[in-house]
């Protein structure tokens, strides 16, 4: 495992620091990238009423549910301290003398960072004491599923995305930042990311699904994702073939977007796709979309898709009115920021927000882990068990310890 280096005890130390002090911190990984950063809000959370702004001025990692609720609110996480494994320093992001209630915090921060930066300190970190862990059973799930399919052939909606929850009891030694770095050794074109925000509690996920991304070349990208197949050493990308029930639940995402676009009357798009893509132990379907920025006049086009985006029929369905409702009557949990989205913004002029799948999140002394499935017509309730077991592979393997 090639996790050691100068900046792990940075980053172990920075985190725990935060976990110290009640402050959010946020650690992630682009896709195809090999720096690691992390930002550190010093003014505790903030709640946002609306999706982030990802044009503003603000500069930070949002954390937003697949609903917003009293127990999930929109979390932003702003930039005041943030570090990069590259570079290996801390960067301040405001001035001290501009800011004088952040002088004696930021000495506590500073004391107690240098005291344990040469321990394993990541072994604690925020946990959401407002809800509490629940597992889905299989017989509970095949029955949803079989009444999804049954909706769809009484021409309720056309699909819905369907998903459980398992839990996994933590080893007691069980360090934080030593999960998110074999996530990051081992998925490297996914979007990997550890979240902490005291009273919400504490996610990590390894996500293949870009929601709404602006670069610093102001291109603007999304991607329908959808239709699931297992990687194997006979059947790779390249040889991959789709059934009719994969194909429709992606171009359905795909209609899904270009309406979004429709919608605000964009036509100066390209799309490419689909074609298909790794995820881990997965293979999907994916199309790209993007806009080049600075020839349409659409300034604010990041918020407005993200706005209209969230949540897409790849995490809910379509149409989403009915869909979503079946999902609250009959999924029996709560998502919370399982399907939301996350991701750095305005951090080093780029935005990148995430769909939050292949997640977890920690409790005291478990892990429950995510995942859903498509459901249409031709869904079979046990093979949509099977592929949610199979993308909750992602997250399960940093949980068990390898045997020596
Ligand atoms: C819902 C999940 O994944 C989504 C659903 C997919 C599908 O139904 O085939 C594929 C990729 C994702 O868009 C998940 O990972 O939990």
């Amino acid at each position: 495992m090639t996790l050691e280096g100068d900046y792990r005890n940075t980053l172990e130390a920075l985190f725990a620091t935060a976990v110290r002090f009640n402050l959010p911190v946020a650690v992630w990984r682009l896709p195809d990238s090999a720096e690691i950063k992390l930002c550190l809000s010093l003014r505790g959370v903030q709640t946002l009423a609306t999706v982030p702004h990802l044009e503003g001025g603000l500069s930070g990692f949002a954390f937003y549910p697949f609903q917003i609720t009293g127990n999930n609110p929109a979390a932003f996480i702003n930039a005041d301290i943030t570090f990069s494994s590259l570079s290996s320093k801390l960067k301040f992001n405001f001035k001290l003398n501009e800011n004088p209630e952040y002088v004696a915090l930021v000495k506590r921060l500073q004391e107690y960072f240098q005291k344990i930066k040469d321990t394993r300190s990541a072994t604690t970190w925020h946990v959401n004491r407002h809800v509490l862990p629940t597992e889905t059973n299989k017989p509970d799930f095949m029955t949803v599923v079989a009444k999804a399919v049954r909706a769809i052939e009484d021409g309720l909606f056309e699909k819905v995305v369907l998903s459980r929850t398992k839990a996994y009891p933590l080893e007691t030694d069980f360090n934080v930042l030593q999960g998110f770095c074999q996530l990051q050794a081992k998925y490297k074109n996914a979007f990997v990311s550890l979240v902490s925000i005291p009273e919400v509690g504490t996610w990590m996920g390894a996500s293949p699904e870009i929601l709404v991304q602006i670069n610093s070349k102001k291109l603007f990208k999304t991607v329908a994702l959808a239709g699931t197949q297992p990687l194997t050493p006979e059947i790779n990308p390249a040889k991959a073939r789709w059934g009719q029930k994969e194909i429709e639940e992606q171009s359905m995402v795909e209609r899904y977007i270009l309406n979004c676009f429709k919608s605000i009357r964009l036509r100066e798009y390209t799309e490419a796709g689909p074609r298909t893509v790794v995820a881990g132990n997965l293979m999907h379907l994916r199309t790209d979309f993007t806009v080049d920025m600075t020839q349409v006049p659409f300034p604010k086009l990041g918020t407005d898709m993200l706005t209209l985006l969230h949540p897409t029929s790849a995490v809910c369905g379509m149409p989403k009115q009915p869909a979503t409702e079946f999902i609250y009557q009959n999924e029996g949990y709560d998502r919370a920021y399982y399907s939301g989205f996350l991701g750095p913004v305005q951090v080093d002029g780029e935005s990148h927000i995430f769909v939050n799948l292949r997640c977890l999140q920690l409790f005291e002394d478990l892990a429950l882990l995510y995942a859903g499935a498509g459901i249409t017509a031709e869904s079979e309730p046990e093979k949509e068990w099977q592929e949610t077991k199979l993308k909750m592979e992602t997250m399960r393997e940093i949980m068990v310890k390898k045997k020596k």
